[in-house]
């Protein structure tokens, strides 16, 4: 059972796991998760190694379609069109143009910064170079890149450090105007310096985009996040409000965990 507080009435919602199983063949990694995401709002996933935040988050980008043997059950809903993206009659790829992930480690393809943020509007079949200039400047100033790269954008991106890469990555997601965005432990592979970087830049973000992060680190999902999900062995088991979630959780379970006595 998950200890649930309810989102406050009226909150926009732009997504909402009901129900959700998944399996890795026989295993049954998620067990029965309902969890409302709200819009322009970022929502972290904690718990400890192996209790099924990647599984859960990947499963909003339909990457475990790529495997044979998995298995999704139950329904993740995306408003206002209130389409279950786990459905077979959804195609993956739209969904993924709806729905971008930011990796933990920084992985921009071995082209210029200008054609990485470009990739996936020229996949959508945008050709007009003026239209292509105005989306890279956009999406690179929202990742708070632009000033840094402005005058070398045909720069090979490998050639950026670390968190710029990962920023870079980051406009590479937006470019396409997705609705939700999803971060898989971000800031991981960063220094100090980059991770406040990143973590300043999900405060501006939210204005645009819904996120939906998961993070080993407890400070970052209580310094970043509006609502929080605890999960542990495949099940939800607590969600609510970040500020309530660490102050005063009301499972034992999450308490446990936030307190550092487990995990
Ligand atoms: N491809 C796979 N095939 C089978 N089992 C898997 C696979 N990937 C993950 N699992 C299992 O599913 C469970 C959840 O793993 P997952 O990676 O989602 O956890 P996590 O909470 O993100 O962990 P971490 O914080 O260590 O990244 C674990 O028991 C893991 O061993």
């Amino acid at each position: 059972m998950t200890t649930m507080t309810p989102l406050p009435p009226g909150t926009p919602i732009k997504a909402e796991a009901r129900n959700f199983n998944f399996y890795y063949g026989d295993f049954h990694a998620l067990k029965n998760i309902n969890l409302p995401i709200a819009e322009h709002q970022i929502t972290a996933l904690i718990g400890p190694s192996g209790c099924g935040k990647s599984t859960f988050l990947r499963s909003f980008n339909r990457m475990h379609d790529l495997y044979p043997g998995n298995r999704y059950e139950g329904e993740i809903h995306l408003k206002p069109d209130n389409v279950n993206i786990l459905s077979p009659k959804v195609d993956p790829i739209e969904v993924r143009m709806r729905i971008s992930m930011v990796f933990q480690k920084p992985n921009p393809f071995p082209k210029s910064i200008y054609e990485n943020v470009a990739y996936g509007l020229r996949v959508r079949g945008v050709r007009q170079k003026a239209v292509l200039d105005d989306k890279v400047e956009e999406a690179l100033r929202s990742a708070a890149l632009w000033d840094e790269v402005k005058d070398r954008l045909d720069d090979l991106a490998f050639n950026l450090s670390g968190g710029q890469q990962q920023r870079l990555c980051i406009a590479r997601a937006l470019a396409t105007d997705p609705e939700l965005l999803l971060f898989d432990e971000p800031t991981s592979a960063l220094d100090p310096i980059a991770t406040a970087s990143i973590e300043e830049l999900t405060a501006e973000l939210k204005k645009k985009v819904t996120i939906l992060i998961v993070t080993h680190n407890m400070q970052q999902a209580a310094r970043i996040s509006d609502y929080t999900a605890y999960m542990y062995l495949g099940e939800l088991i607590e969600f609510g409000p970040t500020d309530e979630l660490f102050i005063k959780p009301k499972n034992k379970q999450t308490e446990d965990y936030i307190t550092g006595r487990f995990g």
